[in-house]
């Protein structure tokens, strides 16, 4: 049995296509999307994450009940409370999902700690501060929020604060309370006609600033990324940070906590401010420099803050919380009953559909594909994950696999094919069978980063009816030895190509070698001297090991000179049977490929 053989055909792309070529760096993030939709959406059942029976959940902060109930449907539920992060890493390797509110920091190690088996970290609400979505990514943990159901409840607990404070309510409470009867010294400011800035005009930014219209306010916003169109709908104009600020009676916080926002209100910025500023945060506390607040008071820049977020929840000591010009609430943005009860709701529902398998449609650390997308790609995904393992089995040495080529042959514009997912399990193929790693679409491009592992994306347009989302797709491994030479194309790639059929996932070309063997069970790849009788002597001796073939082809140069056999087997082949195979005389070479 030879070891390698020269390939007579040369594999082109056809004359009447135009080739259209792009390359994508994989990065941990860049093919990352934040959610942008918001409500539900079912997605079709697409297995991505590793379901057992029944997944255990573990619940650590207080959820509604009709959450409770729909996760019990599906789970073991715990509801374990007040973990200490100590407890909450000795709990997760025994959960396949958490469900956490913001009190609860779910830290790297966590996800270290949960040895793989923690899949989906489902958030109770908005902010996802309190996950380390780069662990989550790393692990393959998906993680998802509710991002609609307590807009409301914030928002009118910003008025609620706004209105409060303007009117000294929590300290005229309190001196109530203390058998005083301070009239004069309680007179509060009028909201009507006052300029509030709503900073973060995103959900509950625009929610905050359409209730502020009907008080009479004249409400201005900043948001770099919100659309001019909905401030224009509601009658607000947006502006730029300084002249939001500078121009603002009362400034309302409702933008994320990111690095761009961190500590945004600091000594600099209170300097902008018109002397006597009001603030009101329902955001996060890390927005604001707590320190940078108290001197902007002592400096008589800011009159009164309302604060319902603080930098360290509950704050400890805080000189800002005693400060008798500021109203505190803890944390109760999202805490009406109504509220409670919708995040449960939305979040158990995010976390079963995850466990099952579905694209979570509230997803933050994955690719969001819309369903229509989804369910004509299918197909085309178990193609791509099973050409990645073809592929990579074909490996014998080299400099290991660091290069790797993707094609998709398609009809369609390059802006009609989303191949984000069909990527991620071309990874998967070549990545699983060669390491112990886990990888999903959550993982994918970070797995293949920190492998070292290069994938470029290239279209071959073809003519055809952009119908069929594409019509193949091949992989290619450069720099690589194979140990089926024939595998390797003219200019010394590892070659596999593919095509969906019926719906089923085909092998249509092998180096260049044209076969078509459907991709289900294992493959025998064997090369021989195309003669009469080789179909039978092989498939014979399959049968004599008790072998089912399920598909079988032959691709070859011209006739009577080398051709490549493909043999689909339902069975896997003893060392004898394939050592007899390789023996037949007139066989050059094979290759026996779990699938
Ligand atoms: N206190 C609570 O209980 C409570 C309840 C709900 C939401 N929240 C918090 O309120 C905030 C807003 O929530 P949401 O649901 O409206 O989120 P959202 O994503 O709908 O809106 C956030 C907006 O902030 C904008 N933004 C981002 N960076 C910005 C920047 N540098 N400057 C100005 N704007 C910027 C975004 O473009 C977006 O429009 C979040 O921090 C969330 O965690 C708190
Ligand atoms: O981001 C949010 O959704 C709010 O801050 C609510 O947080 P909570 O769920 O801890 O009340």
């Amino acid at each position: 049995m030879a070891a390698s053989a020269s390939s007579a055909i040369n594999l082109s792309i056809k004359p009447s296509h135009t080739s259209l070529s792009w390359q994508t760096h994989l990065s941990s993030t860049s093919a990352l999307a934040v959610s942008p939709l918001s409500g539900h959406r079912q997605y079709p059942r697409f297995v991505i994450y590793a379901v057992g029976d029944k997944p255990t959940v573990l619940v650590a902060e207080k959820l509604g009940e009709a959450g409770v109930n729909l996760l019990k449907e599906f789970a073991d539920v715990d509801c374990s409370y007040n973990l200490t992060p100590e407890e909450l890493c000795n709990k997760i390797s025994l959960c396949d999902a958490l469900i956490v509110r913001s009190g609860t920091k779910v830290s790297r190690e966590v996800f270290e700690s949960s040895g793989g088996r923690l899949k989906v970290v489902g958030r109770a609400g908005v902010g996802i501060d309190n996950v380390d979505l780069a662990a989550a990514t790393e692990h393959g943990c998906l993680v998802v929020n509710a991002p609609t159901a307590n807009t409301v409840a914030a928002a009118e607990h910003g008025i609620a604060l706004l209105t409060a404070m303007a009117r000294n309510v929590a300290q005229a409470d309190a001196s109530v309370k203390a058998g005083k009867w301070l009239r004069n010294k309680y007179v509060g400011v009028s909201l009507v006609g006052k300029t509030l800035a709503v900073m973060g005009f995103g959900k509950v930014g625009s929610e905050v600033a359409r209730r502020a219209k009907g008080l009479g306010m004249h409400v201005i916003a900043h948001d770099p990324y919100a659309p001019a169109d909905r401030a224009r709908a509601i009658g607000v104009e947006l502006v730029s940070f300084d002249k939001a600020i500078s121009s603002a009676d009362f400034i309302s916080l409702h933008m994320p906590l990111t690095p761009a926002t961190n500590k945004v209100l600091n000594d600099e910025t209170f300097s902008k401010m018109k002397k006597g500023v009001r603030i009101v945060n329902v955001a996060r506390g890390g927005v604001i420099d707590e320190d940078a607040l108290v001197r902007a008071f002592d400096a008589g820049i800011v009159a009164q803050a309302a604060l319902d977020v603080f930098t360290v929840e509950p704050p400890k000591d805080s000189k800002l919380v005693q400060h008798e010009n500021v109203t505190a609430t803890p944390h109760l943005g999202a805490s009406t009953m109504e509220a409670q009860e919708g995040v449960a709701i939305e979040i158990a529902e995010a976390v079963v559909g995850a466990l099952n398998g579905e694209l979570a449609a509230t997803a933050v650390n994955a690719p969001m594909v819309p369903a229509e997308v989804l369910s004509e790609l299918k197909p085309f995904v178990a193609l791509a994950e099973k050409l990645g393992r073809l592929a990579v089995q074909l490996v014998a040495g080299g400099s290991g696999v660091k290069s790797v080529k993707v094609t998709y042959g398609s009809a369609r514009g390059p802006d009609d094919l989303d191949t984000r997912l069909l990527r991620a399990m071309i990874t998967k193929g070549l990545i699983e069978p060669i390491s112990s790693s886990f990888v999903n679409l959550v993982n994918a491009d970070f797995t293949a980063k920190q492998r070292g592992l290069r994938i470029t994306e290239q279209r071959s347009l073809l003519n055809g009816s952009p119908e069929s989302p594409l019509e193949f797709i091949q992989v290619q491994i450069s720099s690589v030895e194979s140990k089926f030479a024939s595998a390797l194309s003219n200019s010394g790639e590892i070659r596999v190509e593919g095509r969906v059929k019926d719906g089923i996932p085909h092998l249509t070309k092998v180096g260049s070698f044209e076969v078509d063997v459907s991709l289900e069970g294992s493959i025998i790849l064997c090369r021989q001297v195309d003669q009469p009788g080789m179909i039978g002597k092989v498939g014979s001796i399959l049968s004599e090991g008790n072998v089912n073939v399920s598909f079988m082809s032959v691709g070859r140069v011209a006739p009577r000179k080398h051709a490549v056999m493909a043999i689909g087997v339902d069975d896997q082949p003893s060392k004898e049977i394939l050592k007899r195979i390789g023996e037949i005389p007139a066989v050059e070479e094979f290759v026996y490929l779990k699938i």
